[in-house]
């Protein structure tokens, strides 16, 4: 099992890119289920997360061969319309092949799904929309099992802003027939992206990136090429890197509108930090003082982001309050921050961060989600001595060769395996 070792104390200095998006490259991939033929992806990145939907995606009749940053898949009609439990239970967004299955073929039956330990995380919304749009659909041995016809579009009100929701009723009602409206729909980059490639496949949708999105259902779709967003979580981790070891960091390829609320938060602790067009610049302070942060749906601030940010206020000047209303459990770096020397009390929902500027050791600590394991690595890089983060298969789920990029910029970081 891998685990990362950081020395702490250098400052990052230089440029980095951001890869492309895993949670814009994972619907795009279930969404290629929906046209038969060849799909053609660039931007997409190398990560545990894509190549178990690889293997998911074979298991329903679609095969994919990388090519460099590019992945081509191959749709063909499967023997079944099955996503297994082994397949689903390593992530989350394998629910993401409920929309697509149901509405080309009619019939699903797609294993409960798994994820990030981030506390309960219920797909009620994704079946009461399924259901909505006509289908017949209930659990059985922990599988949800889904039928219709042909779907029929419907008016959509999510009682809660869902990211996967509202992906997986996007790519339903794109085969649907009639017209959906989607209200209260998410409106995240990723679901945007999403959007983009199914109107690129023949798709009629209007106002993806508004909380309104409407589809006309059409009768097919066909292969198209397309491009993979940039990860703007990545970024962020990247920009945060910098700033919690006072370097001065340039992240690119990047759209510096979607981190608009980090860079503001970075800015209000009293970080320069300019953009252009596609990068982001930190340039550290010595000055620069604790802020609070709030997650909330998109142009919030990311839930995807706290962890990391948290870490970053540990070395703050001052007390910083971090609330999470997203997910109901998703402190779980916070003992392991503890472990490093951080200042956190955590609450529920609200943690409550003490900074104190160089006061973290290096120790051994636990993994035990994707974006907990990334602020364990950023505070490993400004705790004194050796910090080995263990249980590394979460970062690999989620980040493309961090510790290569990290170590770019000047980190003293490696990966060690071990039996
Ligand atoms: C693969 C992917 O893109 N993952 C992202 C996606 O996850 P995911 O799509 O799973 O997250 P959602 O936006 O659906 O979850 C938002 C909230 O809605 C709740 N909920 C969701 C669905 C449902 O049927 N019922 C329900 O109650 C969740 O428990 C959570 O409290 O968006 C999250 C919120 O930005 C991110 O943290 C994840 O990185
Ligand atoms: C929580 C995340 O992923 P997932 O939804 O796949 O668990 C994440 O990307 O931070």
């Amino acid at each position: 099992m891998d685990s990362i070792i950081v020395s702490g104390g250098q400052r990052l200095n230089g440029t980095v890119s951001t890869s492309g998006s895993k949670n814009a490259a994972l619907p795009i991939l279930f969404a290629s289920l929906l046209a038969d033929g060849r799909h053609h992806f660039d931007n997409v990145p190398e990560l545990k997360d894509i190549e178990s939907t690889q293997q998911l995606l074979a298991s329903l009749g679609a095969t994919s061969e990388r090519q460099g940053g590019s992945l081509l898949v191959d749709v063909e009609a499967p023997a079944a319309h099955v996503a297994d439990y082994d397949m689903v239970r390593k992530m989350r967004a394998g629910i993401l092949c409920l929309g697509p299955l149901l509405a080309r073929y009619g019939e699903a039956r797609v294993s409960l799904p798994g994820g990030c330990a981030i506390g309960s995380r219920p797909i009620d919304l994704h079946i009461e929309t399924m259901r909505r749009l006509g289908a017949d659909i209930s659990s059985e041995g922990g599988y949800v099992v889904a039928r219709a016809q042909r779907l029929v579009g419907d008016r959509i009100l999510f009682e809660k802003v869902t990211v996967g929701g509202t992906e997986n009723a996007l790519m339903a009602a794109s085969l649907a027939s009639g017209t959906t409206v989607i209200e209260n729909a998410a409106k995240e980059p990723e679901v945007v992206d999403l959007a983009n490639y199914l109107i690129a496949m023949g798709a009629r949708i209007e106002g993806a990136g508004s909380s309104v999105i409407t589809v006309e259902g059409v009768e097919k779709l066909t292969p198209a090429r397309h491009s993979i967003v940039p990860d703007r979580i990545e970024a962020g981790t990247l920009l945060i890197a910098g700033a919690i070891t006072g370097g001065n960091v340039t992240v690119d390829c990047c759209i510096p509108e979607h981190l608009q609320s980090l860079v503001d938060k970075m800015r209000d602790a009293g970080f320069r930090v300019d953009t252009t067009a596609d990068a982001i610049t930190v340039q550290s302070t010595d000055s620069w003082q604790a802020v609070d942060i709030a997650t909330a749906p998109y142009p919030g601030f990311p839930t995807d982001l706290q962890a990391q940010f948290m870490a970053l206020m540990t070395q703050a000047e001052g007390t910083s309050v971090v609330t999470e209303h997203i997910f109901e459990n998703r402190f779980m770096h916070v003992q392991e921050l503890v472990r490093l020397g951080a200042d956190i009390t955590p609450m529920t929902q609200v943690a409550v961060v003490r900074g104190k500027r160089k006061g973290l050791s290096g120790a051994p600590v636990m993994a035990t989600d994707l974006r907990a394991s990334a602020s364990l690595v950023l505070a490993g890089l400004v705790a004194s001595g050796d910090t080995e983060v263990s249980r590394i298969y979460h970062l690999d789920r989620g980040y493309e060769h961090l510790e290569n990029k990290l170590a770019g910029l000047g980190a003293k970081i490696r990966r060690v395996t071990t039996e």
